[in-house]
């Protein structure tokens, strides 16, 4: 199990003018943790972080000791942004024997990463005609094929129907399982009984961090959603 997969120091990102991330400090380690907050309070503009592709006003933020977005990261770490990242013109197949050669991994990993996110039926049709929830698996799929260490998932689960949503979350709880990192984000609160470690998050800021039991006990609630309430209107006070 990774213990401190991703280290964040006092970083400061502003986007357009406006602060996004405001001196934000935490560190990742094994298991599956969600980022959970509010449409706009910067969950992606975390994770592009994560990945080395944000521009920082200041801070750190390193990955496995190297700074984010390193190539010796390059292999190690699987992305998967909200749009599809797959081609497509080609099929399932061949998007992932295309990035398979691309990442340097043999043929045998595209048998694997195609069963592991459910798409066996569906290898040999062009992606442009899946469905939403399918493509967003087929990207998965290719964030899968180098067996990364750490796995930073944007919003995965979006338009997937609740029995594909199950799947997907028993995939990361798996991966997680075999020593990977998951590193999670949703804006839909339910999911959140689903992580070994939440963070909370709204306006730039994490506003929450233990497990989904530690979050609604301190802030005495019954749900999340419940717990992320007390906590806003307790800053307010
Ligand atoms: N390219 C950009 N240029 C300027 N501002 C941006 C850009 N992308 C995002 N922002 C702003 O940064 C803030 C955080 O956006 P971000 O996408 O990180 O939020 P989020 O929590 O991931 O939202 P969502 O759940 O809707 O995806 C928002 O106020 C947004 O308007």
């Amino acid at each position: 199990m990774v213990k401190n997969a991703v280290e964040i120091h006092d970083l400061h990102v502003v986007r357009g003018g406006r602060t996004v991330l405001e001196h934000l400090g935490v560190s990742i380690g094994g298991g599956v943790t969600g980022l959970l907050g509010p449409s706009g309070c910067g969950k992606s503009t975390l994770m592009r972080c994560l990945v080395g592709v944000q521009q920082v006003e200041a801070g750190s933020v390193t990955v496995f000791g190297e700074d984010a977005g390193s190539p010796g990261l390059r292999a190690r770490v699987g992305y998967v942004t909200q749009a599809a990242s797959v081609y497509d013109d080609l099929s399932v197949d061949e998007n992932l024997r295309f990035f398979a050669r691309v990442l340097g991994v043999g043929r045998e990993h595209v048998d694997r990463v195609v069963d592991a996110v459910d798409l066996g039926d569906h290898r040999g049709q062009v992606v442009g005609r899946l469905s939403g929830g399918q493509r967003s698996r087929a990207s998965l799929a290719v964030a899968l094929l180098g067996e990364p260490d750490l796995l930073v998932l944007d919003e995965p689960t979006v338009g997937l129907d609740p029995v594909l949503r199950e799947d997907l979350w028993a995939l990361f709880h798996r991966l997680a399982e075999r020593g990977a990192a998951v590193f999670v984000s949703s804006h839909v609160m339910d999911e959140a009984e689903r992580c070994d470690r939440l963070l909370l998050m709204r306006e730039g800021r994490i506003i929450a961090d233990g497990t989904p039991g530690e979050i609604k006990e301190k802030a005495g609630a019954e749900t999340v959603e419940g717990a992320f309430l007390a906590i806003v209107r307790r800053d307010a006070a």
